[in-house]
């Protein structure tokens, strides 16, 4: 994963930076030279050109890939106006601990399919230190270290590095200067475009030898390039540049064809993604997954402090700096001379190579000393081995994943980097809390696309397809609520769940914790503590989702430099009603065969007025006449599965019988949630998922889901609920009495209710 020191360095950059267009970013692999495809504009192949041209002096043999590309290419140049992120609001302990990955697991952090299921979290293999935009003067990189971390070795450290990051940033300063020019003049060029002079991008333009360009990405890739920024350009001022007649939709169509051409995405993800910004910022994203993250590593606070480590790797070599204000244990690499997987501080688990969004859901997760806390899909531990240094290897993680074969990658870090409160195990997590519950806190790093990755692993582009997109998140739901599941509310110092995926799409995410929020009440979304990180969607492609995914982060490579990742925390606060869908999985430890619906999101029933809610609270809606059609329809029904003649009068039905001819029974319940649902949005992030179920139940037949919703629903309002709601005596006299008007009725339940109570 990508460094993380850009995160804070590094706001979302404002224009794209193409000297950083890289096609390729290789799994870890030791020192290994890094591929480097870029496509420039002429503008800004010049500046590159130039950049390459300043002399670069390289201490000895650069011994990795990222070291190369580092010394011969430009970076983005530092920012000094850019400000540090603020600390995070738990502090990783930096006195102790890292987790690492080693070099095989680097290379199967990148398996993002439904199999391999890896985030790519932590393996950010990458060791290209080109990527490094180091923002800062020198006395900014020294505000980087921690303040706990004494002035004199911070300037001894900033004073080894010193020499290399002026280095650098000369060099990133003359290639910005260049660029800077370059897109001056470029930006003069385009400025008074004349009516006929709107660019022409609907029609596939021709070459000098008039072949058509969209047949010449190999020959002519920079023309394909120019159109996409035209078309671009026509999206940003559509009113002002676009040909008359033409749609936004024609345009969008066209940018979508040539991203695939580009960049060698299918259509059919360039479109998922496409949809999740704005037209340019889609495609500094689709940029941004051209160039490798930059390499960090995580010092493990469990056998060093982050000051010595850094002065080791500076020994040997490296240049290096705080990954940022925001972690105390993160340091970004941005030249080697030595592998980083096999350095003698490696080998003694002094560190591990962990892109910095994989420091996000566990410092979000914010496990306490003693705790026990459950790591559902832990392989190949870069968060487990985090989460133990954060607990100061005291209380008990419990590290699972279903991978046997990753599990092993999982034990070798939690060896090599010290961890002894951790217990490794080999289940699907979805037999959760059947093997084990009642944990503090569960960090669930659900399988996923790889969809923040591709930076990582270009081949997320063409191999993931529709059912891809409908078979995880599905996994991830059935995860989500084993890991809710999982948790004790009850614990005194804890009862959070966090949920991240390395994807970006909202299926993955939004979509999963709105799932979970519908199918269990007894959770709700929290802060993360992260102090930066986009906001959840509340709404996006027709889809809606309730006001508290605010409080979810999401990550982009072309936002903060990393991989692209979403976090979200729950806090749970009740037992998981019995009956609750999933719940009889968990019971018996084999996913439900109760059909889940998909349906997490989109609330649109209109809020109630005060009136229309008093009248559902009386049962307004309801006909007495057009119910006695019904009771008499049941009656009959009953009396027929009784053997009786369902034409016999029905005053001579048994006393049995009554009860189940009353009105009141699921209608009631289904009354009462309708009210409950369509009341505005409170804190409870139960009460969209209710709604949903209960209209998709039809008030009918009310599925394992439906009831399961409804139970949570009505015990807040001390509803009967389901056959016993008919039964009730209150209900028994309501549907034997006549015809009242609204508020009689409802001062009858409401005495109903209290003598219930009494
Ligand atoms: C994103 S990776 C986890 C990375 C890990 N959290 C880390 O930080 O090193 C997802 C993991 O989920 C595992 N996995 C997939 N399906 C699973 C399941 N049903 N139960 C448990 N683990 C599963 C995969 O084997 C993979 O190791």
């Amino acid at each position: 994963m990508g460094g993380m020191n850009n995160k804070k360095k590094q706001p979302m950059p404002g224009k794209l930076d193409e000297t950083l267009v890289t096609r390729k970013r290789k799994d870890y692999e030791a020192p290994v030279a890094v591929e480097q495809k870029r496509r420039r504009t002429d503008a800004k192949a010049k500046a590159k050109a130039k950049a390459k041209a300043e002399p670069v002096s390289k201490k000895g043999a650069v011994t990795n890939g990222a070291a190369k590309k580092s010394a011969a290419k430009p970076v983005k140049a530092a920012k000094p106006s850019k400000k540090a992120a603020p600390p995070p609001p738990e502090s990783d302990d930096e006195d102790v601990s890292d987790e690492d990955f080693s070099d095989d697991e680097m290379a199967d952090v990148n398996v993002t399919g439904l199999d391999a299921l890896g985030s790519a979290s932590e393996d950010d293999s990458d060791i290209d230190a080109d990527d490094f935009d180091s923002d800062e003067e020198d006395t900014g990189k020294k505000a980087m270290w921690s303040d706990d971390e004494d002035e004199d070795a911070q300037e001894q450290l900033t004073a080894a590095n010193i020499e290399g990051l002026s280095r650098k940033l000369d060099m990133q300063r003359a290639i910005e200067d260049a660029e800077a020019a370059a897109e001056l003049e470029e930006a003069n060029l385009q400025t008074n475009i004349a009516p006929e002079d709107r660019p022409r991008v609907l029609e596939d333009e021709e070459d000098e030898e008039g072949r058509k360009i969209s047949n010449l990405v190999t020959q002519d890739i920079q023309l394909l390039r120019t159109r996409l920024n035209d078309t671009i350009r026509v999206l940003d001022d559509f009113k002002n540049l676009a040909e008359p007649g033409r749609s936004r939709a024609e345009y969008r169509a066209q940018l979508l064809k040539d991203i695939c051409s580009y960049y060698g995405y299918s259509e059919f993800l360039a479109d998922k993604l496409l949809g999740l910004f704005p037209a340019r910022e889609a495609f500094a994203f689709f940029e941004a997954n051209e160039t490798p993250r930059p390499i960090v590593i995580r010092t493990n606070t469990l056998r060093t402090h982050r000051r010595e480590l850094a002065q080791s790797l500076i020994n040997r070599g490296v240049q290096l700096e705080p990954v940022g204000k925001w972690s105390k244990v993160g340091l970004q690499i941005f030249d080697a001379q030595v592998p980083l997987g096999a350095t003698p501080e490696y080998l003694a688990g002094h560190y591990i190579l962990q892109a910095a969004s994989s420091f996000l859901p566990v410092m979000a997760l914010a496990p306490q000393e003693n705790e026990r806390v459950l790591d559902m899909a832990a392989a190949p531990g870069g968060k487990t081995t985090h989460l133990a240094a954060l607990m100061k290897n005291t209380g008990c993680i419990f590290a699972n994943d279903a991978s046997k074969e990753r599990s092993k990658g999982l034990i070798g870090n939690i060896h090599r980097l010290g961890v002894r409160n951790a217990i490794v195990c080999n289940y699907s997590a979805l037999e959760f809390p059947k093997v084990m519950g009642g944990f503090d806190r569960v960090l669930l790093d659900a399988p996923c696309s790889g969809t923040g990755v591709i930076a990582k692993d270009a081949s997320v582009k063409t191999n993931k397809t529709e059912a891809d997109f409908m078979k995880l998140p599905h996994l991830q739901k059935q995860l989500l609520l084993s890991a809710i599941d999982s948790v004790d509310h009850h614990s005194k110092t804890g009862g959070y769940i966090v949920y991240s995926t390395c994807s970006v799409t909202v299926e993955e995410n939004e979509q999963v914790v709105q799932y979970a929020l519908n199918k269990r009440p007894n959770v709700r979304l929290v802060e993360t503590g992260l102090t930066f990180g986009k906001e959840g969607f509340t709404k996006i492609g027709g889809k809606v989702f309730h006001p508290s995914m605010k409080m979810t982060r999401r990550y982009y490579p072309h936002t903060y430099n990393v991989d692209g990742f979403f976090v979200s925390k729950f806090k749970k606060i009740g037992p998981t009603p019995p009956n609750a869908v999933g719940a009889v999985r968990a019971s018996n430890g084999q996913p439900s065969s109760i059909p889940v619906k998909d349906d997490e999101y989109v609330d649109k029933t209109p809020i109630q007025t005060e009136e229309e809610e008093e009248a559902a609270d009386d049962f307004g809606g309801f006909d007495d006449e057009e119910d006695q059609a019904y009771i008499q329809r049941g009656q009959a029904r009953d009396a027929r599965r009784k053997g009786r003649d369902p034409k016999a009068d029905p005053s001579k039905a048994t006393k049995e019988q009554k009860p189940k001819e009353k009105k009141g029974g699921g209608k009631e319940v289904a009354s009462k949630e309708a009210k409950t649902e369509s009341a505005p949005p409170k804190d409870e992030v139960v009460v969209a998922e209710v709604k949903v179920s209960k209209k998709d139940g039809k008030g009918k037949k009310a599925g394992k889901t439906e009831s399961a919703v409804a139970v949570a629903k009505v015990e807040p309002v001390k509803e009967p609920k389901g056959p016993k709601a008919a039964a009730s005596p209150k209900e028994k006299k309501a549907a034997a009495e006549p015809k009242a008007d609204g508020k009689e009725k409802k001062a009858r339940r409401k005495s109903g209710e209290k003598k219930g109570k009494a």
